[in-house]
């Protein structure tokens, strides 16, 4: 399998994760003998500092003359100040925009050896699995008109606009009810229907498309008792379909769940061109200490070969290297726990996943080759 890949490390920690979410593709290239070619380009804070925009041309090219994206983080303190356009973020939501991903696949799955590194009870959360299908070009982040009104030179007011299209609601919603199709068949829609049009639409919409698919259980649920539920009961949930800024928020605090952010993997789908990146920022608290979990970038490269590569034997085989090496007791700081035997580093973890990847493989051979 021939797959061309676009690299954008970005800023803060987001170099330090992909180095080792390429450690693995090389790994499992070289191992399952598939060709993965790789460009890499500036974007966010990076790339303003370097090019003056946080989305430059040469990059956007680089990534529609590739079969997918790979994404560290963009943001840093030092561009907090500049307006909404100008900010690496905005790099990263033009990017979404125009390679035209709609849905976002955020999966949170329990990891048994994180159970005392989650501050949720072993009992509520062991077995959680839950997939959030966020969509990702509409609602506040992008509709118009937003802005600030200035009067007398003087900023007295800011807003944002939420608004959603219905074809916007279905075709996300459509990913949610194929997904739940292959898991445990139930789909909780999540908005806030009591006070919003646009979640009265999404309801109404969602409700509407769920009658094509009669073997999935259909839920409505608010946003704040959602909020409540992820963290008291998340076993309830399968898959979670909600709009833009509720999955965004909603998929940092799942995170709780494994007890870091640093472990979750995103994987964006319906556009031109696929777009993988870790649900996590670009951390410039730890930064260049080279501590930073590497585990939701490799996982997202492991949703890469799954969804573009198609690869599904590969993709697996990552997400068991990881799981193996977190049950063995290794651990970054921000999963360190009474359990740890051991705390590494980002290249520390990333190399400890690379090798037990390579001993997965070389065990599948040994068992097809008797
Ligand atoms: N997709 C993206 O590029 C995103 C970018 N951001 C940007 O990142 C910057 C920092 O934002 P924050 O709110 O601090 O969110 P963040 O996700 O960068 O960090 C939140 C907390 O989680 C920790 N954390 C995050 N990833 C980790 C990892 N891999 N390993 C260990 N710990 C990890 C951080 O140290 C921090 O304490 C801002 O400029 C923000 O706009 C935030 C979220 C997503
Ligand atoms: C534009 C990003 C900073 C939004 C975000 O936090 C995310 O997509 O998870
Ligand atoms: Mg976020």
């Amino acid at each position: 399998m021939k797959l061309k890949v676009a690299l954008l490390p970005g800023d803060g920690i987001g170099p330090e994760v992909i180095d080792e979410a390429v450690r693995i593709l090389k790994t499992i290239g070289e191992l399952c003998d598939h060709d993965f070619e790789f460009i890499e380009k500036l974007i966010g804070g990076v790339a303003i500092r370097d090019c003056g925009s946080p989305l430059p041309v040469e990059t956007l090219d680089a990534c529609f003359a590739s079969d997918a994206v790979l994404l560290g983080a963009v943001g840093a303190p030092r561009y907090d100040d500049l307006p909404p356009d100008k900010r690496p973020e905005a790099g990263l939501l033009t990017l979404r925009r125009a390679l035209g991903g709609y849905a976002n696949l955020r999966p949170v799955v329990f990891y048994d050896a994180l159970a005392p590194s989650s501050p949720l009870r072993p009992e509520t959360a062991r077995g959680a699995d839950i997939l959030i299908v966020r969509e990702l070009l509409g609602g506040l982040y992008f509709s118009e008109p937003r802005g600030f009104v200035v009067e007398a030179g003087k900023q007295i007011a800011a807003y944002n606009t939420l608004r959603y299209e219905t074809y916007e609601i279905e075709r996300v919603a459509h990913i949610a009810f194929q997904a739940a199709r292959q898991r445990r068949r139930k789909v909780t829609s999540v908005d806030k229907a009591n006070v919003l049009e646009t979640s009265q639409l999404w309801r109404e919409t969602v409700t509407r498309v769920a009658a094509s698919y009669p073997e999935v259980s259909l839920e409505h649920l608010y946003v704040d008792a959602c909020a409540m539920r992820l963290v008291t009961h998340p076993q309830r949930f399968d898959v979670i379909l909600t709009e833009n800024l509720f999955g965004d928020i909603l998929s940092d605090e799942a995170a709780v769940i494994n007890g870091s952010l640093g472990t979750l993997a995103s994987a964006t789908i319906g556009g031109a061109i696929d777009l993988y990146e870790p649900v996590h920022g670009s951390a410039p608290d730890i930064a260049g200490r080279g501590i930073a979990n590497p585990i939701g970038a490799i996982a997202s490269a492991a949703l890469m070969l799954r969804y573009t590569a198609h690869l599904e034997q590969e993709a697996s085989d990552i997400e068991t290297a990881i799981r193996q090496v977190l049950d063995a007791g290794y651990a970054t700081p921000d999963l360190q726990s009474e359990a740890t035997r051991c705390v590494v580093g980002t290249a520390e973890m990333g190399q400890l996943i690379t090798e037990a990847l390579a001993e997965i493989v070389d065990r599948r051979r040994a068992y097809h080759a008797v």
